[in-house]
């Protein structure tokens, strides 16, 4: 478990954290969110006391960082830039950090044969590519088999397969009763990942709740109607109080109907349509709408 308690951090007169409380809770994989700068990497650094708070504490399994004797066994991290030796082999590497933490040589093979690497082992990192260096993070996360893990951005520079494997290792590690917090910017793969949420929007929390709750709760339903007569179904739309907006291919976006009312609308009303389809709501649209307001960069006349 993780617990960070009315944790701030300035930098100058930048305020990257803002009083924020949260816990993270073994068992299932906890998605951190926020835009660029909303102060998430942060966090995680002041999670792993590679960065002094200005006030407040993070406690992992009730202990600060630093107090965690053999601190690998403790927690696994990968954070966005991992300092390893370019010169150094993957192998020599863990090996490194393994003996500093008291764990078997034997544990660097299995790690190493988990994330793929096993091929590639005495080759000097210098030449790996950012998938396989992405790798070798994780692989140093999980060396000592920590109970507690953070991932920053792990799906970067990983090809498909790799996403997938990151994706089945994290749901894997929370199924047997891990603590894993990951942050992404990438949506649908943390749609498939998570089942919990931290949200924050500069250095404040935002949501701390249910994947299936966030998306109920900022994004809506709504369904697409393609017809050769959009004016007539905007006014039988309009008419059986059902609000409508046309999207930017001609299409009739309806909201707070099913499906099937406006098949039966249509029919009631000699309309032909090319299509009645539900569009879902995503974790994408939900994080657009809660964070909008709270975005520090965004390009001119960018769309949302
Ligand atoms: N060492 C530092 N010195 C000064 N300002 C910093 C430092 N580290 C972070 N910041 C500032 O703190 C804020 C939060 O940054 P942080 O990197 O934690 O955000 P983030 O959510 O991880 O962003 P991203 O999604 O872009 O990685 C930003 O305004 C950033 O410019």
């Amino acid at each position: 478990m993780i617990e960070v308690l009315n944790l701030s951090k300035r930098y100058g007169s930048t305020v990257a954290v803002d009083d924020l409380s949260f816990t993270v809770r073994p068992g299932q994989v906890t998605g951190f969110l926020g835009p660029n700068g909303a102060g998430k990497s942060t966090t995680m650094r002041m999670m792993l006391d590679l960065d002094r708070p200005t006030s407040g504490q993070v406690l992992v399994d009730g202990t600060p960082y630093r107090r965690l004797s053999e601190p690998l066994r403790r927690v696994g991290a990968l954070l966005e830039a991992r300092a390893v030796h370019p010169g150094r082999s993957a192998y020599h590497h863990l090996l490194w950090l393994a003996q500093s933490n008291r764990i078997p040589k034997a544990r660097v093979w299995e790690v190493l044969e988990l994330v793929g690497l096993t091929s590639v082992a005495k080759k000097r990192v210098r030449g790996f590519s950012l998938g396989m260096g992405q790798r070798l993070g994780i692989a140093a996360a999980l060396l000592g088999d920590p109970p507690v893990l953070l991932f920053d951005e792990p799906v970067n520079g990983l090809d498909p397969e790799g996403v997938l494997w990151i994706r089945h290792l994290m749901k894997g590690l929370a199924a047997r009763g891990r603590t894993v917090f990951v942050s992404s910017h990438l949506m649908s793969e943390m749609a498939l990942t998570a089942a919990h949420l931290i949200v924050i929007g500069r250095g404040r929390l935002l949501a701390d709740t249910t994947v299936d709750d966030f998306v109920a709760t900022h994004a809506r339903s709504y369904v697409r109607v393609r017809t050769p007569e959009p004016e007539r179904m905007r006014d039988a739309l309009t008419a059986a109080g059902i609000p409508v907006r046309q999207a930017a291919d001609g299409a009739l976006e309806a909201h707070g109907a099913q499906a099937p009312r406006i098949g039966e609308l249509a029919a009631a009303n000699g309309l032909t349509v090319h299509e009645v389809s539900t569009q879902s709501a995503t974790l994408e649209e939900a994080f657009m709408r809660l964070t909008g307001d709270t975005v520090e960069y965004r390009a001119v006349g960018g769309q949302r």
